[in-house]
C-alpha cells in the first residue's frame, strides 16, 4: 500500500487508529478455546467487528511464535483473511526484526513476500546496511524504532551521542538511507512531550504510536504534538481494545472501545 493510499484511508474513515493483534491464549474467552485455530478465531471476530472504526492491525509476532507452528500459521491465516478480506487496511508485522544486510534481505522476503504484509518493525541499532535492505521494496515500509514507549528507552535512547540523543541520531542518519520515503518510526505514547522535537527532524514522515490504553499513553497529548499536514500517525492500542471482555460478546465490546478512540480521533481528521 502507498502512503498516500493509507492518508486517503484515514480520511475516508476519520480514524488513524491501528488495533494490535497481540492474541494470549490465557486472556481470550473460553469459548473460544474449543476452535480449531482459537488465534485465528479471535482474530477473525475482532477483525470484522472492528475493521471500519481503524486503518490498520498490528499483530505482534512473538505472540504467533510462542505457540510454535500453530501459532505461525494462525499469523499466516489472520493476513490472508485481511488482505482479501479488506485491503483497504494497513497492517504491520511487528516483528523487531533486523540483522547483516544477507539475513535481513531473508527476514523483509519473509513479512512483505510470503506474509504480504505492508510494513515491518526494525530496530535500528545495527544501522545501514542491516535497514537498507527493508527499504528496497516498493510500497512497503520499514518501521523504525525511534523513541520507544517503555521505561528501558531511558537506557539508551535518550543518551547523548555527540551532540545529540541516540534517538534523533536514528531519525536523522536514517533520512539519509536509500529508499528512506519508505521509513515510517515508532515513538511511544507515552512520550508525547517529546513529539515536537521530534517532528522537527521528522516533520512529513508517518509515526507507529503504541502506548495509549494499557500503558496509560494520552491521544490528545500525542495529537497536539504530532499531527502533521497528512495526519501522520497511526496511534496503537492493543490490550485496551481485543481483550474489553472475556464473554461471548467480547467483539462487540473490543469495537466499543475502538469507537471511543475513534470518537475522539474525528476532531483531528
Ligand atoms: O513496535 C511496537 O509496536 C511497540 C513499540 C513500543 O515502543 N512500545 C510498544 O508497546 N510496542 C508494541 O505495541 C503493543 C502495545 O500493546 P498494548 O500496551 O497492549 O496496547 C505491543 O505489541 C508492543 O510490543
Amino acid at each position: 500500500m502507498t502512503t498516500a493510499q493509507l492518508v486517503s484511508e484515514i480520511k475516508k474513515k476519520q480514524s488513524f487508529l491501528c488495533i494490535g493483534l497481540d492474541v494470549d491464549l490465557n486472556k481470550i474467552p473460553e469459548h473460544l478455546l474449543k476452535e480449531e485455530d482459537p488465534i485465528f478465531a479471535f482474530n477473525k471476530a475482532i477483525i470484522d467487528a472492528t475493521h471500519h472504526l481503524c486503518v490498520a492491525y498490528k499483530p505482534n509476532t512473538a505472540f504467533y511464535e510462542a505457540y510454535g507452528l500453530k501459532g505461525w500459521k494462525a499469523l499466516e491465516k489472520t493476513i490472508i483473511y485481511l488482505n482479501e478480506n479488506y485491503p483497504e487496511i494497513f497492517t504491520i508485522a511487528d516483528a523487531k526484526r533486523g540483522d547483516i544486510g544477507n539475513t535481513s534481505t531473508m527476514y523483509a522476503k519473509a513479512f512483505f513476500e510470503d506474509l504480504a504484509f505492508d510494513s515491518v518493525t526494525v530496530a535500528p541499532y545495527m544501522g545501514k546496511d542491516s535497514v537498507e535492505p527493508f527499504l528496497e521494496f516498493k510500497d512497503k515500509h520499514t518501521i523504525l524504532l525511534a523513541l520507544t514507549s517503555n521505561q528501558g528507552a531511558f537506557d539508551f535512547q535518550t543518551k547523548q551521542v555527540e551532540e545529540n540523543e541516540l534517538y534523533k541520531e536514528v531519525l536523522k542518519v536514517s533520512k539519509t538511507y536509500k529508499n528512506s520515503e519508505n521509513l515510517m518510526y515508532v515513538v511511544g505514547a507515552t512520550k508525547a512531550e517529546y513529539l515536537a522535537e521530534i517532528r522537527q527532524i521528522i516533520p512529513d514522515s508517518f509515526l507507529l504510536v503504541p502506548g495509549v490504553g494499557a500503558q496509560g499513553g494520552n491521544l490528545q497529548e500525542v495529537c497536539k504534538y504530532g499531527l502533521n499536514d497528512q495526519i501522520g500517525l497511526l496511534i496503537n492500542s492493543s490490550r485496551g481494545i481485543i481483550y474489553a471482555s472475556k464473554n461471548e460478546d467480547f467483539a462487540q465490546q473490543a469495537a466499543k472501545k475502538a469507537q471511543e478512540i475513534q470518537n475522539e480521533m474525528i476532531a483531528f481528521v
